[in-house]
């Protein structure tokens, strides 16, 4: 199945010079949005994954449904202000601005096997964010899953160390 056809590429969105390259066709067809899942799933049975973490909130899109079928955790990494109990936060940069996100103290316990999903990888900031929370509270990250890489913003310079899964690649 051809998962291209489902991505919809919106120009100067959300600002000038900015190919916005969005997922909602993928998610509303049941067909491409399982066929994309359980290729993360299949990544991360390899992976021997504990528990799922996924930026806010297209990262949710796509790990929730992994960690569902899988039958393990899924630990919200959320913009500031989001979470209600303690936390530890991180600063970084995107395509398109700069935030601050957080992740609750005890969501990970040291040693874990974790997986970070998300829909996008761009400039690799906010991956790169959501690794130093991860690794902050101990948990091995044990790899990073993408349905698109936009290679063209070298993100992937990011994750080097790391071992990354990703489904659709932009050049
Ligand atoms: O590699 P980067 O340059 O960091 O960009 C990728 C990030 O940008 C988007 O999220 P965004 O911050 O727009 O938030 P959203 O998921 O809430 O829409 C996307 O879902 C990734 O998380
Ligand atoms: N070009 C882009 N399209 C969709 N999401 C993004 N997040 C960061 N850059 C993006």
């Amino acid at each position: 199945m051809d998962l291209r056809q489902y991505v919809e590429i919106v120009d100067n969105y959300p600002k000038e010079g900015i190919r916005f390259k969005d997922i909602t066709p993928l998610m509303n067809d049941g067909e491409a949005y399982r066929t994309a899942v359980n290729e993360i799933v299949k990544y991360a049975k390899e992976k021997e994954i504990d528990i799922i973490v996924g930026p806010e909130a297209r990262g949710f899109i796509i790990g929730c449904p992994v960690s569902y079928s899988l039958g393990i955790g899924f630990a919200p990494v959320r913009k500031e202000g989001k979470l209600p109990r303690e936390v530890i936060k991180v600063d970084y940069g995107l395509e398109y601005g700069s935030n601050v996100l957080t992740i609750h103290k005890d969501a990970i316990k040291p040693g874990q096997r974790v997986l970070i999903t998300d829909d996008l990888l761009a400039t690799g900031g906010t991956i790169e964010a959501t690794i130093k929370l991860v690794e902050e509270l101990g948990g091995v990250v044990a790899g990073c899953a993408f349905l698109i890489e936009l290679g063209y913003l070298d993100g992937m310079e990011k994750l080097k160390d790391y071992d990354v899964f990703t489904l659709m690649k932009y050049e």
